[in-house]
């Protein structure tokens, strides 16, 4: 079989769809120049165990994800067409010549500065707004879906939807540090709250950073309507010890628990 090629019987059949992150792959490649691990062969197996999407940050200063690596996943989703691409970045920065360039199914617009350690925040709405709405109308014009990056503050939807965007991703960091704790059931109602007044503006919702086996299922119990996760770090500190295609599997089962009554 054509490796590139999805096998027969590929379903799409997940309630919320698993992005799998691939930036920790390049991060371990880039520290030796022999081409591995391959960033597009860990694509491949995540797919082949189910994932429904692969996501990139390919951040300015290269540290991880780079221009090749965006174009050589394109391709191979192309042999995908049920799973999705998701591109991260800085619209301010080099994120639109990537979306220019690939037509992915989803641009998600992250406010982070050059030399950031990881994505820490969300946008600033209303502040923000005026500068993002031309990218995320010529996004919409080449036919690319946009989520923006957003903190669980219910009361910056309107502005969201103001402006076009099609989805928010809710940044899940204070879910992951809180899970656990007891102020886990106070911080799982911010972001609750958070995704009922998306979907009463018409957004759709995803989520993603410091996701977990762990701590998945009850956010997506509790957190109505999430269509999306996107999870790298821990999927991939995982597929260290059980492999691509287990460390998916595990992930599912982690979202199938969500759903079942
Ligand atoms: C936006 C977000 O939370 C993550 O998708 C981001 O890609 C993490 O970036 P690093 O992998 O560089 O930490
Ligand atoms: N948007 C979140 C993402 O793509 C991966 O975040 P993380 O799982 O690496 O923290």
């Amino acid at each position: 079989m054509n490796p590139l090629m999805a096998p027969e019987g590929f379903r799409h059949d997940a309630r919320c769809a698993l992005s799998v992150n691939v930036n920790k792959v390049a991060l371990l490649r880039n520290t030796r120049h022999l081409g591995i691990p391959s960033v597009t062969r860990a694509a491949q197996l995540c797919l082949e165990a189910g994932a429904q999407g692969i996501t990139v940050h390919p951040r300015p200063d290269g540290r991880h994800i780079r221009a090749q690596d965006v174009r050589e996943l394109a391709e191979l989703l192309k042999a995908w067409p049920h799973a999705e691409y998701n591109i991260e970045g800085n619209p301010t920065q080099n994120l639109m010549d990537f979306i220019r360039e690939t037509r992915p199914h989803q641009a998600t617009f992250v406010p982070d500065s050059e030399d950031q350690f990881t994505s820490d925040h969300g946008w600033n709405l209303p502040a923000d707004a005026e500068r993002l709405r031309p990218m995320i109308a010529e996004c919409k014009s080449l036919g690319v879906r946009v989520s923006l990056f957003m903190d669980p503050v219910p009361e910056m939807m309107a502005h969201v939807a103001a402006l076009g965007a099609d989805r928010i991703e809710l940044y899940t960091e204070t879910w992951a540090s809180a899970f656990g704790t007891e102020r886990e059931a106070a911080v799982l109602a911010s972001f609750a709250d958070t995704a009922r007044a998306a979907l009463a503006q018409g957004l759709a919702i995803n989520a993603g950073h410091d996701l977990n086996r762990d701590n998945l299922t009850r956010f997506l119990r509790d957190v109505p309507g999430v269509a999306e996760v996107s999870i790298g770090h821990a999927l991939v500190a995982d597929a260290l010890e059980l492999g691509y295609g287990e460390a998916v599997r595990e992930y599912q089962r982690s979202i199938q628990r969500a759903y079942a009554r």
